[in-house]
């Protein structure tokens, strides 16, 4: 073990990850640990580069790259069914537009391909993707339909647009009736290798932030309410909605997206679930 080297753990920018993030004992791993808070896409990429060693990304992402991750149990951003920051608008009902034009947030992976999926499978539709920067307004200039995720989606859920919103997670529920993981917490594995008691007590420290957080979510809601907006009880319906297991049930429904992305050539190969184990006690 390199004594001096700190582990880069991701954040995620978004309200979503604070359940698991908001009471992480930061001071616990001074001069251990340093954070990057960036969009999924932009940790995504930089897990696969080795800069940033584990946290959370884009679930899709563990996918393209699984031989260098692993994964741990107990931590995702998932949900059965409704989501409320999975968002897409469009104008006209989604029967009618299927087979159209759709702008892509370029901050998402996991809910991009979730959308073509659902589109291909569900709408056996062929439409035409672009990729853009989460604005809606300059999103639905360009195409039929907007897909926004995170707080970008929820803050377009709130203005005043008028079109038609339809929530991925319900969608996908609707299709499958499984579970959805947009976030997984991974590791990198020669990360493990070098570091592998850091990696054990990170772990730790998260899974204890996300039980304190879940039992005292006021902090979290109060400042979320002052950074993003909206009401006491939107932050506690939405914080409620979403779950931050990472198991069997959530595997399972992981696993079904995983095989549809490689039916549709999305992803290359087909993805095993490969957990992170805890060391056996020395
Ligand atoms: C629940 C969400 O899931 C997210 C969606 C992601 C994606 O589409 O790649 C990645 C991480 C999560 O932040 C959300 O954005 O609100």
């Amino acid at each position: 073990m390199r004594h001096h080297e700190r582990i880069s753990i991701g954040r995620i920018n978004y309200t979503n990850v604070w359940p698991i993030f908001h009471h992480f004992p930061e001071e616990r791993f001074a001069g251990e640990v340093v954070f990057s808070l960036q969009v999924p896409t932009g940790l995504n990429r930089a897990m696969a580069a080795g800069e940033v060693d584990m946290g959370a990304m884009s679930s899709f992402a563990y996918g393209t790259n699984f031989d260098e991750y692993l994964l741990f149990p107990g931590l995702s951003v998932s949900a059965l069914g409704r989501v409320n920051s999975l968002l897409l608008f469009h104008r006209k009902p989604l029967e009618q537009i299927a087979g159209g034009t759709f702008a892509l947030s370029t901050a998402s992976a996991t809910t991009v391909n979730l959308l073509k999926i659902l589109l291909a499978k569900r709408y056996e539709a062929s439409p035409t993707y672009l990729t853009m920067e989460p604005s809606l307004d300059k999103m639905m200039a360009a195409a039929d339909g907007a897909l926004l995720i995170g707080d970008d989606a929820i803050r377009a859920s709130w203005a005043d647009h008028g079109y038609m919103v339809t929530d991925l997670g319900e969608l996908w529920k609707a299709f499958t009736g499984e579970w959805m993981t947009f976030a997984v917490w991974a590791v990198r594995k020669d990360t493990v290798r070098r570091n592998p008691e850091l990696v054990s007590r990170i772990h730790e420290a998260f899974q204890w932030s996300k039980e304190h957080g879940l039992r005292h979510p006021e902090g979290m809601i109060a400042k979320a309410q002052a950074t993003i907006g909206g009401t006491e009880s939107y932050w506690r319906g939405y914080f409620n909605q979403l779950t931050y297991e990472f198991g069997p049930d959530q595997w399972r429904g992981l696993s079904l997206y995983f095989s549809y992305a490689k039916e549709l050539g999305l992803l290359e190969r087909d993805v095993p679930i490969q957990l992170w184990e805890e060391l056996p006690a020395r």
